[in-house]
């Protein structure tokens, strides 16, 4: 998949694709239909299937303290879109220069000019343009106008409800994995590199994985069952993610992971972590010795779920 940062970027053997336009971010099964359907027009059309996205997305840039955590940073969005089989991303910064382009301009100059577009694949809510002006009725007197087709996907549903990343993120936040997982398509999954911590896990009697998170903000806080990809096979284990109220902190975000029985030297390692279910939240304790008892207590507790559980 090749990633093309901005418009100035895009050459004109770029022109000529079928397009789709939106955050994506989570890649949840209701973007995963649209980027099948993408596919099927790349194919009869014999021309390269590209995802328009925002870096940041539109409403960190309007609310930067206000928007809500990522389910996934770029870098795992392009991951997640490359497994989708999209071909191109064309990756725009917003800026006060693309907050202002009205719906006629973000057309002509992306879309036409830019892309070239021969068909273009969007959900039936879907808005763009200066103050969300542009909407489906918008584009399909556009696409008439200019020659080439737009359809709107089918509402993609889990339990009578749409499925969002607004839906996923509220799931993880209350701790429901099955509707999260559903709409997903997956389990929820964290990746990032293992730094060294502070070394007090061994004194907690649970060395920890400290998994870097890059993000001001997570979807989720508290301790989790999880598991961990190791050379492509999950092992099981228990996880904190939040601020550690109970070790001094500078307030961000740690995800610290302690495998099961596990013995092998992590740090530098890419790790990707699945999150299954969530035991309690993050509890500020007394004492390091009241910390290491509750940990013990989750450690029986991951112990005792996963035996004989299969891994995802
Ligand atoms: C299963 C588990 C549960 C934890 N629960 C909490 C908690 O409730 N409150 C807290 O402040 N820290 C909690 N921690 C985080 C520990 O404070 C942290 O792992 C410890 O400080 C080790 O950090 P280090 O690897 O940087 O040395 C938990 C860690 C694990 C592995
Ligand atoms: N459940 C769904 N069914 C069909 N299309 C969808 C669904 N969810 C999103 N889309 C479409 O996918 C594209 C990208 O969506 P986008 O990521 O911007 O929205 P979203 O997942 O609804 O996020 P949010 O919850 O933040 O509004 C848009 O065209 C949108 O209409």
């Amino acid at each position: 998949m090749q990633l093309v940062r901005g418009l100035h970027n895009l050459r004109p053997q770029h022109r000529g694709c079928v397009a789709t336009i939106g955050n994506f971010d989570g890649v949840h099964r209701g973007h995963q239909a649209i980027l099948a359907r993408l596919r099927e027009r790349s194919a009869e059309l014999g021309v390269p299937s590209c995802v328009v996205l925002f870096e940041p997305q539109p409403r960190e840039y309007f609310d930067p303290s206000g928007a809500p955590a990522r389910l996934s940073r770029l870098r795992d969005k392009l991951a997640l879109l490359a497994a989708e089989g999209v071909d191109r991303v064309l990756c725009l910064a917003f800026n006060p220069r693309l907050r202002e382009l009205s719906a006629a301009e973000f057309v002509q100059r992306v879309l036409l000019d830019g892309l070239g577009v021969l068909h273009l694949e969007v959900g039936d809510d879907f808005r763009f343009g200066c103050d969300r002006a542009g909407d489906f009725a918008f584009l399909a007197e556009a696409a008439q106008r200019e020659g080439f087709t737009v359809e709107a996907a089918k509402t993609v549903e889990v339990d009578g409800q749409r499925v969002s990343s607004t839906r996923v993120r509220e799931a993880l936040a209350s701790g429901d994995f099955k509707v999260a997982e559903g709409m997903l398509g997956r389990p929820f999954r964290i990746v990032g590199r293992v730094l060294h911590g502070q070394k007090l896990g061994r004194q907690l009697n649970a060395p920890t994985a400290n998994v870097q998170l890059k993000r001001k903000r997570v979807p989720l806080t508290g301790v989790y069952l999880v598991s961990a990809e190791i050379d492509g096979r999950p092992w099981p284990g228990v996880a904190n993610i939040g601020v550690r109220p109970s070790v001094a902190g500078d307030g961000s975000a740690h995800l610290e992971v302690h495998l099961l029985d596990f013995a092998g030297d992590l740090y530098g390692r890419r790790l990707t972590v699945a999150f299954h279910h969530k035991l309690r939240d993050e509890q500020r304790f007394a004492s390091l010795e009241a910390l290491k008892t509750a940990i013990a207590a989750d450690i029986a507790a991951a112990r005792a779920h996963w035996h004989g559980q299969p891994l995802k």
